[in-house]
């Protein structure tokens, strides 16, 4: 791993906490409520699993807590900022920019950008110089195995190498709070092995606040936490002993 730089917040720290979070969506005449009121947090160093079954409001949760998505009612108390929602458009990108990482089941690269390019564009816009910029988006796509594919486009990458340019460009700029949806649902065993390991060091090593939403029960194997949400309501929590060592079975 590479030991440029570190997230500030200690392992066990809170990240991020939300309280009574309440989202609802317009449906017809009537309105959808998505999140009943969630109170949820999530500390450095802990790949933390939200799963629950299609429709239970994982991705809008994800959304409320990131700053994507503003809720009718709560708040979101992340790393040294009280009430997200408070902030400004403009200072809530920021803060997006300079601390969070995503990453999404849809990959998200540009067509038209090397591998490199992906990397590096994210950290211009924190302002690093073209160099420094060059030199940690090598290191971050070498950490994730892609040496030899910095000037790759992503039509000429498979699925599982396409996931992990998405993961190197998230963690180039040391997330303190890395967003992952879905990362794997798109990649067979192998790949979705790599990816998952690749989140459990990002909270091992880089002491980042990992939040993850899966469907996939197998992924539980590598999580400090399991959070169970069903129809808007988080019904189960428990902390686990992870096992960096799991091997994911093929679907
Ligand atoms: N922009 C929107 N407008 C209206 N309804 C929405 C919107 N976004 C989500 N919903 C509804 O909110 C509910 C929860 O959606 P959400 O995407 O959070 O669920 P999820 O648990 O992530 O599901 P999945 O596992 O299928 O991705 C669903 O019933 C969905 O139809």
């Amino acid at each position: 791993m590479n030991m440029h730089t570190k997230v500030q917040g200690k392992h066990g720290e809170f990240a991020i906490e939300a309280k009574g979070l309440i989202k609802r969506f317009k449906s017809g005449k009537n309105y959808v409520e998505v999140l009943k009121g969630v109170n949820f947090d999530a500390r450095h160093g802990d790949l933390t699993m939200v799963m629950g079954p299609s429709g239970s409001g994982k991705s809008t949760l994800i959304a409320a807590l990131s700053g994507l998505l503003k809720p009718e009612a709560g708040r979101v108390d992340a790393l040294d900022v009280d009430d997200m929602w408070k902030l400004s458009s403009g200072r809530l990108d920021k803060f997006r920019l300079d601390h969070c990482g995503f990453i999404f089941q849809g990959f998200n690269l540009f067509p038209s950008l090397s591998a490199l390019q992906q990397v590096t564009t994210v950290l211009k816009f924190q302002g690093l110089t073209p160099d420094q910029a060059r030199k940690r988006a090598t290191l971050a796509l070498e950490e994730v195995g892609l040496g030899h594919r910095l000037h790759q486009r992503p039509a000429a990458l498979s699925g599982g190498e396409k996931q992990r340019v998405a993961i190197a460009r998230a963690l180039a700029k040391d997330p303190q709070i890395l967003f992952a949806d879905e990362p794997t649902s798109a990649l067979d065993g192998e790949n979705g092995q790599v990816v998952i390991k690749l989140l459990r060091r990002a909270a091992t090593e880089h002491g980042a606040a990992v939040i993850c939403v899966t469907h996939d029960p197998r992924l539980e194997a590598w999580a400090d936490r399991v959070i169970h949400i069903e129809d808007g309501v988080i019904i189960d929590d428990q902390r686990r002993i992870p096992n960096p060592e799991a091997v994911l079975a093929s679907h």
